[in-house]
């Protein structure tokens, strides 16, 4: 019988090059593709990208696939960075990895993998997919500290019909065993950390090339002017370093809380609980759920509102007018428009939604907070 055939996203890294192993072992024909999105040479002059599928040759060579390299840099700009840019020129914190899934990885990869005859397309996510009772359900990777769901939340049931994440069931420690047994070149590399189009890079120098700098104030929530800001679009809410206002005030360090866009204000607060970086409740759009089902209704559930932030307990309005009013059971910190709002029912992932809107905690409550 001829054996189904797999892509997998190959990205130079330990994750995938392992996927890809497992998958050979399981008897798969496996090809593995490295995706170059973007042309990305780091603050070194060094293009990490020919780096990367410098590594994607080798360990292909030694699992004995073949290989390929597709070029997605336009598809990734105009779908990608531009919403990325888009967004941060709001006053926004955008979350480019969670749209290169929907997008790229889940849709541009998928279709060029199809023309390849593959009958799957596979990844080294750590996340789970359940396909019983002819559902699909996406599930948390088994290794809480490396699921990777958040940035999948706004997948649907059709983008991962023929997607398997062969490392979904393992612990990091588990794949790095596996890759050093194995001796593959990358077993030892480190993992990629940071938006991936910057990396390592300095956030500030590398967005100085997109969007000119327009200084401000920054100012206290009693309208003190405590210095100035390079560009609203540099900051995030919650965010302490790189403010220079330390020695102002009391002493207690400071902390973004707010953007006055019109005013071009960067407002900012003073101590880590102060009552100003909580809040209670949020409004979103861009509503996606795993099965599809974006219907009004009203549920309990949990919600991350940043990646590695703890499950917190919320009711969830999904309004007729096709955004949600998500109610949070206690004020939460440093919740952020432009970040992505994701369900959670235990180890399932329900779906997404894109944050517009906080609803700051009354002050009157703070002590609730602290
Ligand atoms: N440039 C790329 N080309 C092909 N596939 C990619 C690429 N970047 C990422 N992927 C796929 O998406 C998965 C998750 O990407 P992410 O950037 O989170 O990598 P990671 O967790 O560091 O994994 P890895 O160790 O494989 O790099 C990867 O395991 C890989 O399958």
């Amino acid at each position: 019988m001829k054996k189904k055939r797999v892509v997998v996203g190959m990205s130079g890294g330990v994750d995938s090059s392992v996927a890809a192993y497992l998958l050979k072992q399981e008897g798969y024909d496996v090809i593995g593709v490295f995706m170059k999105n973007w042309d990305d040479t780091n603050d070194d002059g060094v293009c990490t990208a020919t780096e990367d599928y410098e590594d994607v040759k080798r360990v292909a060579n030694q699992l004995g696939i073949p290989y390929y390299s597709v070029n997605f840099e336009k598809e990734y700009w105009d779908r990608v960075f531009t919403y990325f840019i888009d967004e941060l020129k709001r006053g926004r914190t955008p979350n480019p990895d969670v749209l290169c899934n929907t997008e790229i990885k889940f849709k541009a990869f998928v279709d060029y993998a199809l023309s390849l005859d593959a009958d799957y397309i596979a990844t080294g996510h750590y996340a789970r997919i359940n396909r019983e009772n002819g559902q699909i359900a996406l599930l948390r990777g088994k290794d809480p500290n490396k699921d990777q769901t958040y940035f999948l939340s706004q997948l649907t049931a059709e983008h991962l019909s023929k997607v398997l994440f062969p490392i979904g069931e393992l612990t990091k420690d588990e794949v790095r065993k596996i890759a050093q047994e194995l001796n593959l070149v990358n077993a030892n590399k480190k993992d990629s950390t940071g938006i991936c189009f910057i990396g390592e890079r300095n956030f500030k120098n590398f967005l100085k090339n997109y969007l000119p700098a327009q200084p401000g104030e920054i100012r206290s929530l009693d309208g003190e002017v405590l210095g100035t800001h390079d560009g609203l679009m540099y900051y995030t809410i919650g965010q302490r370093k790189g403010l220079g206002i330390g020695g102002k005030g009391t002493g207690e360090p400071w902390y973004v809380v707010d953007k006055d866009l019109e005013n071009n204000v960067l407002l900012v607060a003073q101590g880590k609980n102060h009552p100003a970086l909580f809040s209670t409740g949020l409004i979103a759009s861009n509503i996606s759920f795993i099965n599809g089902d974006v219907r009004p209704r009203t549920f309990a559930c949990t919600a991350k509102f940043r990646y590695r932030q703890e499950d917190q307990k919320v009711t969830v309005h999904i309004r007729p007018n096709g955004t949600a009013f998500v109610e949070f059971e206690k004020p939460v910190k440093a919740v952020t428009p432009g970040q992505v709002a994701v369900f959670y029912d235990n180890d399932v992932c329900l779906g997404s939604a894109i944050i517009d809107e906080v609803i700051k905690m009354d002050a009157s409550t703070a002590t609730a907070a602290s």
